[in-house]
C-alpha cells in the first residue's frame, strides 16, 4: 500500500515537472510582443518614470516596430461600451453604411473585397472633432445616437493622447525633439473601425492579408477575439493576446522614413478561425495630403545613409494603390528609395 503511494506519488510529481517543463518551453519559444506600462505617464507634467518609458518604447520599436501598451487611464466603462458601439453601427443595414462615403482613398465604408470576404470597416477622419463624429452619426442615424458620437468621440481622444506621447518620446529618443511641433502639426487622424466575421470553421482564413501600414503611428485596441499576428524581424509571426487593458502601437512606413530607417515597419495581418466576429479599432496618424517626408538632416550620416528620398505622401498612396504598386511588395524602396 505504502509502496503504491510513493510510486504513484513519485509518478505525480514527474507528471508536474513534464508539465512545467513544458509550460516553461513554450513561454521561451513563442516570440511575444515586448509590453510596456503607460500608466501613470501623461503630456503636461513629465512623470518621473518617463525616461524609463521611452527608453523602453525606442527599443522596441527599433527591434518589432511595435508593442503591446498597458494603460488603464481609458476609463473601464469607455472601453467596454465602445464595442457595443461598434456592434450596433456594423449591424446598420448594408445601404446605410453604405452612405459613409470619403474623399480621400480608402477613408469611407469598405466592405465586400472578393479577397477579404470576412473584412469591412468604417473610417472617420479627425474623429477627435466632435463635429466629425456627429456627422456620420447623423448620416447613420437620422434620429441621432448622442451615446455613439460621445463614445467614440471620448475614445479619439484618448487614443491621440497615447500617440502623441509616443510620438514624443521618438523624438526624444532620436534628439530631434526641435521638431516636435512641425512633426504633429503635419499629421492628421484617421479613426477607423473593423468587423471580421468569423469564418464558421477551425480552419484559419484571412481576415485581413499582410502588410505594412502606409501612415505615422497606427494604434489599436479591439474586443476579446484573437487574431492579430505581427512579424518580427525573424520572419516569425508573433500572435498577440488581447486584453482589456492593452493597445497596440505600430509604426507605418512614413514613420520609418522619416527616422532614416531607424524605427522598423513590420508587417502585420489578422487570422480568423472560430465563429466569433472580431471587432477593432484603429487610430492613425496620417502625413498630411501635401505632406513632404523628409528625414532630418541630424539623421543623415556616414553611417545612416538617405535611404529614402523625399516624397509626397499623397503622391506615393497612388503609387501604392496602382496596379504596379498592389503587386509591389516594396512599394516604398520603388517609389522613393536611394
Ligand atoms: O484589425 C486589426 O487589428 C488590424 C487592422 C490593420 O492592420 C489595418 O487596418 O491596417
Ligand atoms: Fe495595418
Amino acid at each position: 500500500m505504502l509502496k503504491e503511494f510513493k510510486f504513484n506519488l513519485n509518478q505525480a510529481l514527474s507528471l508536474i515537472k513534464i508539465r512545467e517543463g513544458k509550460l516553461k518551453m513554450s513561454s521561451e519559444t513563442i516570440p511575444k510582443l515586448p509590453i510596456i506600462d503607460f500608466n501613470n505617464l501623461n503630456l503636461e507634467a513629465k512623470s518621473p518614470n518617463w525616461e524609463s518609458v521611452k527608453s523602453q518604447v525606442y527599443k522596441a520599436l527599433e527591434e518589432y516596430g511595435c508593442f503591446e501598451a498597458i494603460l488603464d487611464k481609458v476609463p473601464l466603462d469607455l472601453r467596454k461600451t465602445i464595442f457595443s458601439s461598434l456592434e450596433e453601427l456594423f449591424d446598420l443595414p448594408l445601404q446605410t453604411k453604405q452612405l459613409n462615403v470619403s474623399k480621400k482613398l480608402h477613408h469611407g465604408y469598405l466592405s465586400q473585397y472578393p479577397m477579404l470576404p470576412l473584412y469591412e470597416s468604417i473610417g472617420i477622419d479627425d474623429a477627435n472633432i466632435f463635429e466629425n463624429v456627429e456627422s456620420l452619426t447623423n448620416i447613420l442615424w437620422p434620429d441621432g445616437n448622442q451615446s455613439f458620437s460621445k463614445t467614440v468621440h471620448t475614445f479619439s481622444e484618448e487614443l491621440l493622447e497615447l500617440d502623441q506621447i509616443i510620438r514624443k518620446m521618438i523624438l526624444e529618443s532620436l534628439g530631434v525633439e526641435k521638431y516636435l511641433e512641425e512633426h504633429m502639426n503635419s499629421t492628421s487622424y484617421l479613426l477607423r473601425f473593423m468587423k471580421y466575421k468569423g469564418p464558421q470553421t477551425s480552419d484559419t482564413k484571412v481576415g485581413l492579408k499582410a502588410h505594412t501600414d502606409k501612415n505615422t503611428v497606427t494604434i489599436l485596441y479591439q474586443n476579446q477575439v484573437e487574431g492579430l499576428e505581427v512579424m518580427n524581424k525573424d520572419g516569425k509571426w508573433i500572435s498577440y493576446k488581447p486584453s482589456l487593458d492593452s493597445f497596440v502601437v505600430l509604426v507605418g512606413e512614413s514613420l520609418h522614413a522619416w527616422s532614416n530607417g531607424r524605427l522598423h515597419s513590420p508587417l502585420h495581418r489578422v487570422m480568423m478561425s472560430g465563429n466569433e466576429a472580431r471587432y477593432s479599432i484603429a487610430l492613425g496618424s496620417i502625413p498630411k495630403e501635401e505632406c513632404i517626408i523628409k528625414a532630418p538632416d541630424e539623421l543623415v550620416d556616414d553611417e545612416h545613409p538617405l535611404l529614402f528620398k523625399p516624397y509626397v505622401y499623397d503622391e506615393f498612396l497612388k503609387y501604392f494603390f496602382s496596379e504596379k504598386g498592389q503587386r509591389d511588395q516594396f512599394a516604398m524602396r520603388t517609389y522613393c528609395g536611394v
